[in-house]
Parts: C-alpha cells; structure tokens; sequence
C-alpha cells in the first residue's frame, strides 16, 4: 500500500514538473539549444565540469547552433546572444539593465554595489561615483600607475631570463594601482604578498562552480558541499583587508579634518580635491539626501577592489603574452615608447605622454578583442520583450557572448591573427557595427573604470617595455583559457624577462 502511494506520489510530482516545464519552455521553441532529458534539461552536461570547459562547451555551441542559442538549467531557460545587433538591443535597451540571477551568488561577497545594483540604488550611486573617474583625477593617478609598474618590472627582470608565472605579480601590482588610486590608502601588496588576491582567485572559482552546478545553486546545498569552508575562509579574508582599508582612510580623513584642510589632499585650481579618492566620495558625500552606511560603503569598496584590478590584471598579462608572441609589435610598441617617454624610467610619466602613444592604443584594442577581460556578462529581462524574433518573457536570463563575438570571422576576418591595424581609423573595423567591439561594454551599464583601465594598462606596459625584453617560454606557446567572471591563463601564463 505505502510503495502504491509513493509511486503515484512520485508519478504526480514527475508529471507536475514536466508540465510546467512544458510551459516554461513554450516561449522559447524557436530558439536552437542542445537537447536536454525530460526533467533536468541540460543540467547534467555542466556537473563536474571545470571552468575551462564550460567555456569550450559556450564556444562548441555557438558553432553548432549559431549567434542565439539556449540552454535549459531546469529550473529556467538561458539565452545567449552572440551577433552585435542583439548586443545593441541588450546594451542600450532599459529592460535589459537588470542584472541576472547568477549574479546573486555574489551577493555575500560584493553586497549591492554598483556592479550588481538595480534600479534607483544603482542609478544614485553611478552619479555620484562617476566625478572619481574625471580626467583631472585621473591625471593624479598617472604617477601611482608609475610606480607601481616600475616594480612590477623589476621583479620580472629579477628572475633572470628563467620562466615567470606572471599573472600572480601582475595581480598583486594592479591591487597597489586600485588601493592606491580609488581608495587613497596606500599599498604595499607588491612586497608584501597580501592575500587578498588568492582569496579573490578562489572565490570567483567558488561562485562560477556554483553558477553552473544546480544541484549546489541553493543556499542549504551549498553549505553542505565541501567547498564551503574554503569559501568562508575566502570572505573573512577579503572583509579583514577591505576593512582595514576603510579604516585607514577614515583616520586620514579625520586627521585632515583637524588640520582644517592642510593635508596632501587640498584642493587645487580646479577645485576638485588634488588626490580626491572614490573612497572619499563614499565616506563624504550624501547619496539620496543621507550620508552612506558603513554597509553600503563596504559593498562599494568591494565592487571597486574586485572590478578593478582582477579585470586590469587579465589585459596587461594577455598584453605581455601578445607581445611575446609576435616580436615584431612588441618592437613597434617599444621604439614607440622610447621616442615619445624617453629611454630614462625615472622621467614621470604624463596623462597627455600617454595619449601621444598610438601604436599602442591599436596594440591594446586588438588584445582586448582577443582576449576579453570580461568574456561574458548577463541580464535579466524586467518586462516581456520581443529579440531576434522572440517573445521573451519577464525575468529571462541572458547572457552576452563578448567572447565569442570577438572571434567571429564575419566582424573580425583571421579572428585567431593579432593584427593591431584592423583597429586603424581607415580600416574602419569599429565602424563596421559599433557593437562588434564592446570590450567595456556599453550603454549605461559600462564600465566606469573604462578610461582609468586603459590609462593603466597604457603606463604598465610602456614601463615593462622600456625596461624588459619579454620572450615566450617556448616557440608557439599557447596558454590554455579558462573564462570564470573574468578571463584567465589557465596555467599563471609563464614568461621569460630579459634586461633590455
Ligand atoms: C581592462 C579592464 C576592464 C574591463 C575589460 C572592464 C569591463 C567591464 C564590463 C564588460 C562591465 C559590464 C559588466 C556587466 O554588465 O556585468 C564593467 C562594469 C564595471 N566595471 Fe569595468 N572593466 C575594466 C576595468 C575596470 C576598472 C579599472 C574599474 C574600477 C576602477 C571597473 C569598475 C567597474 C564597475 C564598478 C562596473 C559596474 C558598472 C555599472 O554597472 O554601473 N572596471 N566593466
């Protein structure tokens, strides 16, 4: 009797569900994806997969099913768009400005900070942080991105021609750059190896694992899973050093306030403040007629750590890897620096030096195209829209393949070819479809470290190549990918640095 009604228990929920699966899926018939098994859809295909593959099967299925294709995580349907013309739609229309749900595995790390904040919240907050990235303060930076990139170099230089794993030190000089810069504290993580950045590396491989695996999607599951101690670990981690730079900065600020204003950080002719940080903004100013919580600065904060240095780290890296590849830029790139920076490292760097550096600027687009820092970002629909063709309903997920898109032949013929010059003004390949290229995205949630990330990325590779010859560790190296959050060298990307 007990085994009868069980199984018609059982029969009932199995038919429930695949009805409402039915219907879940009706509005997406159209759409070309990867068949999927009755009730899990295509779940099982991600469980045990690393980030790696994840991103070879996002790529695999692009080649199978086109631009747009879907996957079906059982509990919802993704959608993924690949052709610039969905792009525009997604970037530029405010019923895509949502953040998706995957995004709330971030939640306990990076809070609502500007990154994954909705509505009013994001939109007072972007206007008030955006003075921070002015060209004026910026301008202030330049000497930070120096400094810390002349160490950089250095220790590359110090390993003498032997095998450097370089993402490891890029990241530890790109936290000096943000720490130093956006939150006015200063420094050290160079020399003294903080762990900021390894608890920053395993998380961010924590939450993408989670993305992907439903089974570990749910709060109660995942503080079962083994990977869950090392998580918590991470947090505590990154709160210890996030804190402690609040902290910092308030009793400069205090320190400043009993000086009546005779500090470093006195305001100049412009009447901004000379070396006024985000960090200050958020401690400062009222947003919405009230001054922050220490809450609400914290997820800040952590935004800003996060989103400005992993990202930054991810260009510079592919950059010293692409020039070490193909000789002949990195030449180019070199002669351009010395005759417009000068052969002397201890001459200052200046913001208009660094415009002046246009092979460079080439040089970095056609890195980026390749080699996206932020390979994929997602969206969540806030009311019925019709795309590509489709009906798509409230609350869909959908992710932008930039990845992919930067890859495809149709927008960038010999995709896999670093060729700097397609970027030329004459050659028109930004024209082609002004969202072929959105390597910062674009639309009102872009980036807002856009013009402080290229500066950076400008001063760091103008200094490493003034003083180093960079060499692949073996003829034709290639190193593997792996796409979390944001795109890494799977394996550290080892180099080899000679003096020049
Ligand atoms: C090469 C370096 C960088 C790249 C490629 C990059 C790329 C991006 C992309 C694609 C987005 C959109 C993300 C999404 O919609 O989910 C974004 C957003 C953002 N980025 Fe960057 N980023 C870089 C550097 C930086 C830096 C240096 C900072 C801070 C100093 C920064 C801060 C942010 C923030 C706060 C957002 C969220 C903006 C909003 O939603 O209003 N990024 N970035």
């Amino acid at each position: 009797m007990i085994a009868i009604i069980a199984f018609t228990a059982i029969f009932v929920l199995f038919v429930y569900v695949w009805q409402w699966r039915r219907r879940l899926n009706r509005p997406f018939l159209s759409i070309p994806g990867p068949p999927g098994l009755p009730v899990i859809g295509n779940c099982h295909q991600f469980i045990g997969k690393s980030s790696t593959n994840i991103f070879h099967m996002l790529i695999e299925l692009e080649r199978l099913y086109g631009s747009v294709f879907k996957v079906d995580v059982a509990t919802g349907i993704w959608l993924f768009y690949m052709s610039p013309g969905d792009i525009e739609r997604i970037m530029t229309g405010p019923e895509f400005d949502c953040k998706s749900d995957d995004y709330d595995m971030l939640l306990e790390w990076l809070g609502t900070g500007l990154l994954i904040s909705n509505g009013n919240k994001w939109f007072t907050h972007r206007k008030a942080l955006t003075p921070a990235f002015h060209f004026k303060i910026l301008d202030n930076f330049v000497q930070v991105f120096d400094v810390k990139s002349t160490i950089l170099a250095r220790k590359f230089l110090s390993y003498s021609g032997k095998e450097v794993w370089i993402f490891p030190l890029v990241k530890l000089c790109t936290l000096d750059v943000i720490v130093e810069t956006a939150m006015g504290t200063e420094s050290n993580a160079q020399s003294d190896e903080s762990g900021y950045t390894m608890a920053v590396e395993d998380i961010s491989e924590i939450v993408f694992w989670r993305m992907f695996n439903n089974v570990y999607n749910t709060e109660f599951m995942f503080k079962l899973s083994s990977k869950y101690g090392t998580y918590k670990k991470c947090l505590e981690t990154i709160r210890e050093f996030t804190l402690s730079i609040i902290e910092k900065r308030r009793s400069t600020l205090n320190v400043f306030d009993k000086n009546e204003g005779k500090s470093e950080d006195c305001n100049d002719s412009t009447g901004l403040k000379k070396k006024m940080a985000l960090l200050d903004i958020l401690l400062q100013t009222e947003i919405d007629g009230r001054p922050l919580t220490n809450e609400e600065v914290r997820e800040e904060v952590d935004t800003f750590m996060f989103a400005g240095h992993d990202t930054t780290a991810s260009a510079i890296t592919f950059l010293l890897y692409a020039m070490a590849k193909y000789p002949d830029v990195q030449q180019k790139v070199y002669e351009e620096a010395v005759s417009i920076l000068g052969d002397s490292i201890d001459t200052p760097i200046t913001l208009s030096a660094l415009n002046d550096l246009k092979y460079l600027d080439l040089v970095i687009k056609e890195s980026l195209r390749m080699f996206p820092p932020v390979p994929y970002i997602s969206r969540s629909t806030i009311k019925e829209v019709e795309l590509s063709g489709c009906t798509i309903p409230t609350g869909t997920n959908i992710t932008v393949g930039i990845f992919n898109m930067h890859h495809n032949p149709k927008y960038f013929p010999d995709p896999e070819e670093f060729i700097p010059e397609r970027f030329e003004v004459e050659r028109g390949v930004e024209k082609q479809h002004p969202y072929a290229y959105v390597p910062f995205s674009a639309g009102g949630r872009n980036c807002i470290g856009q013009k402080f990330a290229q500066y950076e990325i400008k001063s760091t590779i103008s200094k490493v190549i003034r003083l180093c010859r960079i060499e692949l560790i073996r003829p034709n190296y290639e190193p593997p990918l792996k796409a979390e959050m944001i795109l890494k060298p799977q394996d550290e990307m080892p180099l080899r640095f000679f003096p020049r």
